[in-house]
């Protein structure tokens, strides 16, 4: 696959270590204004650093767009007339409606829009797709790239805030959690180092376990609860300070606050 991730920034160069990771790609065009912090990629053979969004568009035939949502509108504007009916045009940004990006390029083209997370870095991104009427017969080509690097979901664009607040802001949400857990080991005598790698690896082991045996947490849960025992003691009493509650609260409010956003309406 000729691959080109246009906006090699925080996201883009996630997307492209997972990439070369699961050496998903024959070439590959890092575009950037400014090169000369992504020069180091230039070492991988098959990797093209340049700031010709032109270029890299007319050299690939993934298009993957990571840049800000007020950059888009002129970069699909300078390169639209370069694409032709073999280009996949992956949209990454937030809140940027396939309405919106057709309205720009016109709806006989690919278009497939996408919410990947962080940790597609480290091929471990939740990815939620959706596509134009004419990308349908590309998602699963779609879905194969993000399956590289990770796990990959198809849901109608409607539903792309409310992904955009579970998977993405997740990392974030996910990692307050394991510092909070880090905290209280800390406090429980364990130095930093060994409380964040107790946190995380208990944290990556509790999500494999639900991953490989498709249980649902409450089984899993009556697993770990001894009558009587320190486990429930605890969970009650997280529960009594609010922890459900208020992490609820907080996905819906992250919820509303990314549909007031002007772009997001579609
Ligand atoms: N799914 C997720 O977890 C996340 C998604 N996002 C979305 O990803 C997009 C990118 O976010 P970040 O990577 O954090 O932004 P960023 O600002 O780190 O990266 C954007 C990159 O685009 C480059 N750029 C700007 N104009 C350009 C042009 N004309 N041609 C080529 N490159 C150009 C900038 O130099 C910068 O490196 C945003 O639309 C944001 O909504 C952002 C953070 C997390
Ligand atoms: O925080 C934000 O608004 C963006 C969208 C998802 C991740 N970062």
């Amino acid at each position: 696959m000729k691959i080109a991730i246009i906006g090699a920034g925080n996201l883009g160069l996630s997307i492209a270590k997972g990439i070369l990771n699961s050496n998903g790609a024959t070439t590959m065009y890092l575009t950037k204004r400014n090169t000369a912090e992504i020069e180091e990629y230039s070492n991988y053979g098959n990797v093209t650093i340049t700031s010709d969004n032109r270029e890299a568009v007319k050299k690939s035939d993934i298009i993957i767009l990571a840049v800000q949502p007020s950059q888009l509108e002129n970069i699909l504007e300078s390169t639209k007339d370069l694409l032709t009916d073999n280009h996949v045009v992956i949209s990454t940004i937030t809140g940027f409606s396939i309405a919106k990006m057709e309205a720009i390029l016109g709806s006989d083209y690919n278009i497939i829009r996408s919410m990947p997370n962080t940790a597609i870095s480290v091929g471990q991104s939740m990815t939620c797709i959706c596509s134009n009427e004419k990308g349908k017969k590309k998602i699963e080509l779609a879905k194969a790239i993000f399956n590289r690097m990770g796990h990959s979901m198809e849901i109608p664009e409607t539903q792309m805030q409310a992904a955009t607040v579970i998977c993405a802001s997740g990392v974030a949400f996910w990692m307050r959690l394991i510092r909070a857990t880090t905290q209280g080991a800390i406090q429980l005598g364990f130095d930093a180092k060994e409380a964040q790698e107790l946190a995380m690896h208990t944290c990556s082991g509790a999500a494999s376990l639900l991953i490989e045996s498709g249980s649902h947490p409450e089984a899993e849960i009556d697993r770990v609860t001894t009558p009587k025992g320190c486990t429930i003691q605890g969970l009650n009493e997280m529960e009594h300070q609010g922890l459900s509650s208020s992490l609820i609260q907080g996905i819906v409010a992250s919820y509303e606050k990314i549909s007031r956003i002007k772009e997001n309406q579609l």
